[in-house]
């Protein structure tokens, strides 16, 4: 046979998310006879629900002062973008620079790479905690900007306005995951309206604040204010921030009391933690196009908030004042420099009143953070009470409609008050209600989506840029705190095979429980197949429950494990019945792993040999000759699966060769010859190479040595 199969079957419940909520419900997971749900889960997730060193446990006063905190490092990164703008003239007498895209790259190289940081820098979070990722990107800004201040020429500027874009993707990489650390669904809108209030307050405050600094001590001076806010901000923030991330606050708990072992449990909840950070950050990157190409509603909400965040902007322009920083958003938005002055020409107010005309806006945006975020509360109660109990994120959406609806109002509000030139006051109104409704509407959709994510990073909701935002979709994956844990161990599992260097010869299928199956599909590397544990041998009807072959096909997934012992024995499926779901998965197209193999008792009693023809025979007699080009034989001697007992390389070899014998007798000898038989039942690293010298044994099925890094060794195990 040119090539193996080695499968992963992930029968371990470290990765099983149904059994790790099982134990957090039913038992504390550290019971005897629990070994698989203990391995990442010492102590169970009920009792962490209750330690006091959860951040959601903590005190109000400093969980409100943890997201006060977090709302002001994420203010700082439009602040810092925008600031520079109404000095973007006096920089360009500055350094000599007459090329208008050198002059606009000063500005927007800034919104380039904020747009990669969250990408690179929420790994580093969910690896060393949000906090210190936080405070020492904010420490860099303060250098990066004073680099800015004192840059030699035009080049150095852009390089350091870049590192500073870089640095300041932490707080949209972090922020939003510390507010749903520390506040559940429930009580969460608050305090997100605090923290998206710092984005939505910052480019406007930028401007403002730049244009003073500009006009009165000069240029430079913007950045060395920056850098001194940023360093103020630092001062208050590292006594006060602590660690809000629950995994990194349970590995260092662990490590504090001195428990090695529980803390070597834990870190393997922690991405990353095997040391395959550039795999997850490559992961992190590829993500957020995966699912904006996968996922409708991923696309969707992030259009709909990219459209907003374009009419947000477009609004901005109009108040005139700001004249480059308006320039470059009209020529973005309009696409031309059609200019709009209204509080400048229309109403007559100097460069320095235009920006309190702002402060219409602002209030509009502080009722909806009090009133907005209560109704949505009130809202998301109501309809969870009457789905007794439980909230979805959908309970979200009529908080959504609700400031939509306050959208259009306030802009023709505005739009018509200032052409009719009725009294200044009057679109300052119309743009309050413009703000109340974007803020809420900002509001809700991120709730939307921090609802489906409450783990990640996903109201990254820094305005301007859609990459980040497409960057918050990717939280679309992570489901629910309970299973968060587990996720993260999919991710170091997923990441540690994508970096690994694998033998080309050898054909991966990995096979994850049916929760992580399209998660596994889209994260793992293209020549990695995934693989299903299971299915049911219909295409439609009421089976609650089960998976058809169609929705496997349909789901892109190519191959599906049939007949393993445990499928056998304690769900009682009968060879006939494991041969009508291997003939039903042929049918769609699928490939079948077929599990076959004797108990202790039958082979002590010599039966090995009938026992394996038994369980082969009705799917010779289901399957035609062509078909075996689509299944392959797992071999896997049931008192060998998870005992640590391997068989010897001598007895894989004789019932193997026993087992191509009888194909070559009952179907054919070509088919026998070319029919992939593997071996299964506690195989490892130490053990696959005699295993793999062996001519009958073509590939492994392993399950709990497929979640170890040893996995590598195995899938490489006929390498030299
Ligand atoms: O499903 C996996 C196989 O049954 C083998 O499991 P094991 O390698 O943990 O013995």
């Amino acid at each position: 046979m040119s090539s193996k199969i080695i499968q992963l079957n992930n029968t371990d419940p470290s990765f099983d998310s149904e059994k790790v909520t099982q134990s957090s419900m039913q038992r504390p997971s550290s019971e005897p006879g629990d070994q698989h749900t203990i391995q990442s889960v010492p102590y169970s997730e009920d009792d962490w629900q209750m330690d006091p060193d959860n951040a959601r446990n903590w005190s109000a006063y400093r969980k409100w002062t943890a997201t006060t905190i977090v709302s002001l490092y994420t203010f700082l990164t439009p602040f810092a973008s925008t600031l520079m703008a109404p000095g973007l003239p006096s920089l360009n007498q500055k350094y000599n620079v007459t090329n208008p895209t050198i002059s606009a790259m000063t500005l927007s190289v800034f919104l380039l790479s904020n747009a990669i940081g969250p990408l690179v820098l929420a790994p580093f979070s969910e690896m060393y905690g949000r906090t210190w990722v936080l405070h020492v990107a904010n420490i860099l800004s303060t250098f990066f900007h004073l680099g800015c201040a004192f840059a030699p020429n035009v080049g150095t500027l852009i390089l350091f306005r870049f590192l500073a874009g870089l640095a300041g993707g932490a707080a949209p990489a972090c922020g939003a995951g510390s507010i749903s650390d520390l506040f559940s669904e429930r009580d969460r809108a608050s305090a997100m309206a605090l923290y998206s209030f710092g984005p939505l307050i910052g480019p406007i405050m930028g401007p403002i604040v730049g244009g003073f600094i500009t006009e009165t001590i000069g240029v430079k001076y913007l950045f060395i204010f920056l850098a001194g806010v940023c360093g103020l901000v630092s001062a208050v923030g590292i006594p006060l921030l602590k660690e809000t991330y629950g995994p990194v606050l349970r590995y260092r708990k662990a490590l504090k009391l001195g428990d090695v072992e529980k803390a070597a449990a834990l870190s393997r909840n922690i991405p990353g933690s095997s040391g395959e950070i550039w795999s997850v950050i490559l992961i992190n990157l590829k993500r957020p196009v995966t699912l904006l190409s996968r996922s409708f509603i991923c696309f969707i909400l992030s259009l709909y908030m990219a459209f907003m965040y374009g009419i947000t902007f477009m609004f901005f322009t109009t108040f005139g004042g700001m004249s480059i920083f308006s320039d470059v958003i009209r020529m973005l938005t309009f696409g031309s420099l059609y200019y709009l002055d209204v509080f400048g020409k229309t109403y007559g107010f100097k460069p320095s009143v235009i920006g309190l005309a702002y402060l219409g806006l602002g209030v509009g945006f502080i009722i909806a953070t009090i009133i907005g975020a209560r109704f949505s509360n009130q809202m998301y109660t109501y309809l969870a009470a009457k789905n007794d109990g439980k909230g979805k994120p959908e309970m979200r959406m009529p908080a959504l409609f609700f400031g939509s609806f306050f959208i259009p109002i306030g802009l023709l509000w505005y739009g018509w008050s200032a052409q009719a030139k009725v009294h200044w006051i009057m679109p300052i109104i119309g743009s309050g209600i413009f703000g109340f409704g974007t803020m809420t509407n900002f509001l809700d959709s991120l709730d939307v989506l921090s609802a489906l994510a409450p783990h990640r990073p996903i109201s990254d909701h820094v305005p301007f840029s859609l990459p980040i935002q497409l960057y918050l979709v990717d939280a679309f994956t992570y489901a629910a705190s309970a299973v968060a844990a587990t996720m993260a161990a999919e991710s170091a599992l997923v990441g540690g095979l994508n970096s690994a260097t694998l033998d080309p010869s050898t054909e991966v299928v990995i096979a994850p429980p049916s929760i992580y199956l399209l998660s596994v599909k889209a994260s793992v590397r293209n020549d990695i197949a995934v693989s299903a544990q299971n299915l049911y041998p219909k295409d439609s009807g009421a089976f609650t429950g089960e998976i058809s072959p169609k929705q496997l096909v349909d789901a892109g997934i190519p191959w599906v494990i049939l007949g393993h012992s445990e499928r056998r024995t304690i769900f009682g499926e009968s060879s006939e019945f494991v041969a009508q779901k291997t003939r039903a998965a042929l049918d769609s197209g699928l490939k079948v792993i077929l599990c076959i193999g004797e108990t202790l008792q039958q082979r002590e009693a010599n039966e090995t040999g009938a026992v394996n023809e038994a369980q082969l025979k009705p799917v010779i007699a289901a399957l035609k000759p062509e078909d075996w080009k689509k299944v392959v034989i797992a071999y896997e001697p049931v008192w060998a699966i998870g005992t640590g007992k391997v068989a010897t390389s001598a007895q894989a070899q004789e019932t193997q060769a026993e087992i191509r014998a009888f194909l070559s007798k009952a179907i054919s000898p070509a088919i026998a010859s070319e029919t992939r038989i593997i071996y299964g039942g506690s195989v490892t690293a130490s053990n696959c190479k005699e295993l793999a010298t062996q001519p009958d044994v073509d590939g492994f099925l392993v399950g709990g040595a497929s979640l170890k890094p040893e996995f590598v060794d195995i899938i490489n195990a006929r390498k030299a």
